[in-house]
């Protein structure tokens, strides 16, 4: 997978008038890019309404990954939608021995916003679901300012509320400290005390 995604990053890279290594440094040492293996059970209760949109019941709410690419292995299982321009959300066809490629908002940073980030979600198919994903992302001290086409450091898409946060790293943790999941679950935490 980690190969696949370079070279995908590769091809991006030329495709852009830049040298095919162009990714390598932001990545290497040290990428913290990781393999999930994502399960889905079935609810034994009805679907919760915070987990409906309309008449659609989900599994994973509508995001766009943090990373540079994402690498998706659905198993030919249904159920992933991406959100199309013109407003919809598109079932992604099932295609047996194909990964599909979401772009990631690091990606789309850096490429000042030529490659877009994919806002997707998962239908909830109500049957226990797998999928792997691979997240292809930078370093940890990796500088996610750099611009694909010059003019370094500007359109900070990636920045925090406060600051802009220069390094993958600690843009993350920010990202992940804002979520109302983890504001909930830190409350849990410091009620139980
Ligand atoms: O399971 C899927 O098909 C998508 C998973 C996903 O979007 C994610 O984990 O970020
Ligand atoms: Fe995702």
């Amino acid at each position: 997978m980690l190969n696949c995604g370079l070279e995908v990053l590769r091809l991006a890279s030329l495709g852009c008038g830049r040298e095919e290594n162009w990714f390598e440094s932001l990545i290497f040492p040290g990428t913290v890019s990781s393999l999930a293996l994502l399960h889905y059970p079935l609810r034994p209760c009805a679907t919760p309404q915070a987990a409906m949109d309309g008449d659609t019941p989900l599994c994973c709410q509508d995001h766009a990954d943090s990373v540079l690419v994402t690498l998706l292995d659905t198993f030919q299982y249904p159920g992933l939608q991406i959100w199309r321009e013109d407003g919809q959300w598109m079932e992604v066809p099932v295609r047996p021995n194909s990964l599909v490629m979401n772009i990631g908002q690091t990606l789309s940073a850096i490429s000042g916003g030529r490659f877009k980030a994919t806002r997707h979600r998962v239908r909830d198919i109500l049957v226990d679901r797998f999928s792997a994903a691979f997240f292809l992302e930078p370093k940890y001290d990796g500088d996610i300012t750099v611009r694909m086409f010059g003019t370094e450091g500007e359109d900070n898409r990636l920045q925090s509320e406060e600051e802009v946060i220069k390094h993958y790293g600690p843009w993350l943790i920010d990202k992940m400290r804002n979520k109302p999941e983890y504001r909930d679950f830190v409350a849990l935490e410091f009620s139980t005390v």
